[in-house]
């Protein structure tokens, strides 16, 4: 079977995006930029390696931004991005080559088959699109319109014969060429194209990101958990109840602080996410949670929730107790729940109810809660 290696190349420095950290290192919905290249590629059957070339003093950046993802040894590329993609040929085994843009984050697999359909009869293939607006010459003043009928855009990932691809390159001397395409049509081969995609888009500039970040909004679907939380009421007071301490003559027992509130709330979160419930992330058993303050069990919960690419939208919790009175502290707890969950406070709401002296909590022998999130997460 014939290697086909994806060639990602990102030794870029994103000058167009602007920021501090290149933007092949930046999260994009919760997933680096260079993460969601790697991937589309990676699950595609008919590829049998990724490789990353990055660039220099930025292995650390890019280990963070790869996590787990297979890409063997990071390569290390060179100022132009030409000099990128030598280095990668230089370093990958013979057979396809698919180079690609670490800015191009989605990669929908059709076109892959599209480009390697079509290297079975030609030196090159590369994903193109059709020009949408009129073309002009000029700057300031126009100087005459461009033929778009002959014009197209060109996307990657763009495929090759390797051996072909470093013919050329070794062709075309010292200069900067913008893409592979051009190499090859430069040391006269054959270049055929195929439909690309306008999920291909690069991303150069933040107008670009913001629409990205869109896109993947609109294709997320949302989701609802729900948790409900007891502790018993045992020795002095006060009561910690949504990260608020309210001055009550019992306690609640509890392994952490026994906050009712924020464990329901992280229950619910880690619900809508599917992500098992407080107790597998922080054991009773285990004493490192003993007297723990319950905001961390909710930041790691939100936590989760961000390192998947979703979006907290909404939680919901009812207080389930004869005393002490929520009321007076509704507004402390909802503004305390929102500026751990990072959330606007009208994403909070906090409500409380008695079971009319029926029960447990109608005894006043503990307190309940019981709480609804709802969150959106990538399909
Ligand atoms: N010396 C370079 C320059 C660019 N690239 C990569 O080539 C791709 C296309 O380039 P572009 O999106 O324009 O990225 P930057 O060069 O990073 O952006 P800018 O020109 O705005 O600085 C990117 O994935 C980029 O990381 C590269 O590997 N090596
Ligand atoms: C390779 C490329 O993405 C094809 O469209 C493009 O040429 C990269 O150009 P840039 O100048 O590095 O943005």
């Amino acid at each position: 079977m014939t290697q086909v290696t994806a060639l990602i190349v990102a030794a870029g420095s994103g000058t167009r995006m602007g920021g501090e950290t290149p933007k092949q290192y930046r999260p994009l919905a919760g997933k680096a930029l260079l993460a969601h290249a790697c991937e589309a590629l990676l699950s595609h059957p008919r590829i049998t390696a990724v490789r990353v070339v990055i660039g220099g003093g930025q292995e650390e950046l890019a280990r963070k931004a790869l996590g787990s993802l297979d890409v063997g040894e990071l390569i290390i590329g060179g100022r132009e991005r030409a000099d990128s993609v030598r280095a990668g040929l230089a370093a990958i085994d013979d057979g396809i080559v698919l180079v690609h843009d670490a800015a191009r984050p989605f990669c929908p697999p059709e076109v892959v088959d599209r480009l390697l359909d079509a290297l079975e009869s030609a030196d090159g293939a590369v994903p193109v699109l059709a020009v949408a607006d009129t073309l002009a010459k000029g700057d300031r003043e126009l100087r005459g319109t461009v033929n778009r009928n002959q014009m197209l855009r060109v996307q990657t990932p763009q495929a090759f014969h390797i051996e072909d691809l470093r013919f050329a390159y070794d062709e075309a001397g010292s200069g900067a060429p913008t893409d592979e395409s051009s190499v090859m049509q430069h040391a006269g081969l054959k270049v055929v194209t195929v439909a690309g995609d306008e999920d291909l888009h690069k991303l150069t500039t933040a107008r670009d990101w913001e629409r990205a970040e869109m896109m993947l909004q609109a294709r997320m679907i949302s989701r609802s958990g729900t948790g409900f939380d007891v502790h018993a009421f045992d020795g002095p007071g006060p009561v910690i109840m949504g990260g608020i301490t309210i001055d009550h003559p019992q306690g609640l027992a509890g392994h952490s602080d026994a906050d009712v509130v924020l464990h329901a709330i992280t229950d619910a979160l880690l619900g809508a996410a599917a992500l098992g419930d407080i107790g597998q992330h922080f054991p009773p058993s285990d004493p490192q949670w003993k007297g723990a303050a319950s905001d961390r069990f909710l930041i790691h919960a939100a936590d989760l929730i961000r390192a998947k690419g979703g979006i907290i939208d909404h939680v919901d919790c009812t207080v389930i107790c004869e005393a002490p009175k929520v009321g007076p502290h509704r507004a402390a707890i909802q503004a305390r729940v929102a500026e751990i969950l990072g959330l606007a406070i009208e994403r909070v709401s906090i409500k409380a109810t008695t079971t009319e002296q029926l029960g447990f909590t109608g005894r006043r022998e503990g307190i309940a809660a019981q709480a609804i999130a709802t969150v959106r997460l990538p399909d």
